[in-house]
C-alpha cells in the first residue's frame, strides 16, 4: 500500500502562473519603499511596539527588508516570538504588491522556523513573487541573521489575493477609515488603502 499522498500546497504557483513585468508605478530598484500607513504594526515608523520594518525594491519582482528584534518582541527569554517573525515576513511579502501595482491581502502564509532569533538581531529578509494567476499572487521569502548572507532563520511561502479599495473601506473600523479619508495628504490617503493595515 502506498503512503499518504502529499498535497500540493496552496502557496505553490500553478504551472500556468505568470511572472508579469514590474508595474510602471513600481518604486525604482534600490528605492526605499516607505510605510503605507503610520499606524501599521509592520512598517509604521512611529508605532512604539511595531516592527518598524524598512523595505527596498529589488531589480525584479523582489524586495529586501530589515527588521531589528527588540525586547518588546520576545517570546522565550531573549528570543524573538515566532509570531512576530511571521509578521515581519508577512509585511515584507505584502510589500511585493507595490511592484505589481495592485492592492492585495494575505490569504495564506506557510512558515518554517529554522533557527532561533535572539533579541537585538537584525533579520535580513528577501522576498520575491513566484507567480501570478488571476487575482492570486504567489510569493516566497527567507529571513537570515548575522548579515544578508548569514544562515537562514525563517522561510515562508504565501498566497496573496488582490482586492479592491472597498475591501478596506468596508471592513476597517469606521473611525480609523474616516481619519484617513479626512487626511488632507492625498498621498498618505491613497497609500493607506492600498493594503490592509
Ligand atoms: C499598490 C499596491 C500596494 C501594496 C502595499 C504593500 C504594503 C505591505 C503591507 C502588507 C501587510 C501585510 C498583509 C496582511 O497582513 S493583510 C491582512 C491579513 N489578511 C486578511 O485580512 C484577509 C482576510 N481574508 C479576506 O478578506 C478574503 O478571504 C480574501 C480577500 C483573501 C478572499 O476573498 P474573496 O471573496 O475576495 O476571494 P475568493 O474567496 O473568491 O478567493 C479568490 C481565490 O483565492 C483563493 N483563496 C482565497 N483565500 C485562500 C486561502 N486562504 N488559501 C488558499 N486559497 C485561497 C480562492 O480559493 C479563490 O481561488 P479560485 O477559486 O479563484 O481558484
Amino acid at each position: 500500500m502506498n503512503g499518504p499522498s502529499i498535497p500540493t500546497t496552496p502557496t505553490t504557483p500553478p504551472a500556468d502562473a505568470v511572472l508579469p513585468e514590474r508595474s510602471p508605478l513600481a518604486p525604482a530598484p534600490g528605492t526605499l519603499i516607505g510605510s503605507h500607513y503610520d499606524e501599521c504594526f509592520g512598517c509604521g515608523p512611529h508605532h512604539p511596539q511595531g516592527l518598524q520594518l524598512t523595505a527596498v525594491a529589488g531589480e525584479h519582482l523582489d524586495v529586501t527588508a530589515r527588521f531589528t528584534v527588540k525586547p518588546a518582541h520576545q517570546g522565550g527569554p531573549g528570543l524573538a516570538h515566532g509570531g512576530v517573525l511571521v509578521s515581519a515576513l508577512d509585511e515584507t511579502l505584502g510589500t511585493l504588491n507595490w511592484l505589481l501595482g495592485a492592492p492585495a491581502v494575505t490569504g495564506r502564509l506557510e512558515t518554517d522556523f529554522v533557527r532561533p532569533v535572539p533579541v537585538d538581531s537584525v533579520l535580513h529578509i528577501h522576498a520575491r513573487v513566484t507567480g501570478v494567476h488571476g487575482r492570486k499572487v504567489y510569493s516566497a521569502a527567507e529571513g537570515r541573521i548575522g548579515g544578508p548572507d548569514g544562515p537562514v532563520a525563517i522561510r515562508a511561502q504565501a498566497l496573496f489575493i488582490q482586492v479592491k479599495l472597498e475591501h478596506f473601506t468596508t471592513h476597517g473600523r469606521p473611525e480609523d477609515v474616516r481619519k484617513i479619508l479626512d487626511d488632507p495628504d492625498q498621498i498618505k490617503r491613497a497609500r493607506a488603502f492600498e493594503v490592509n493595515p
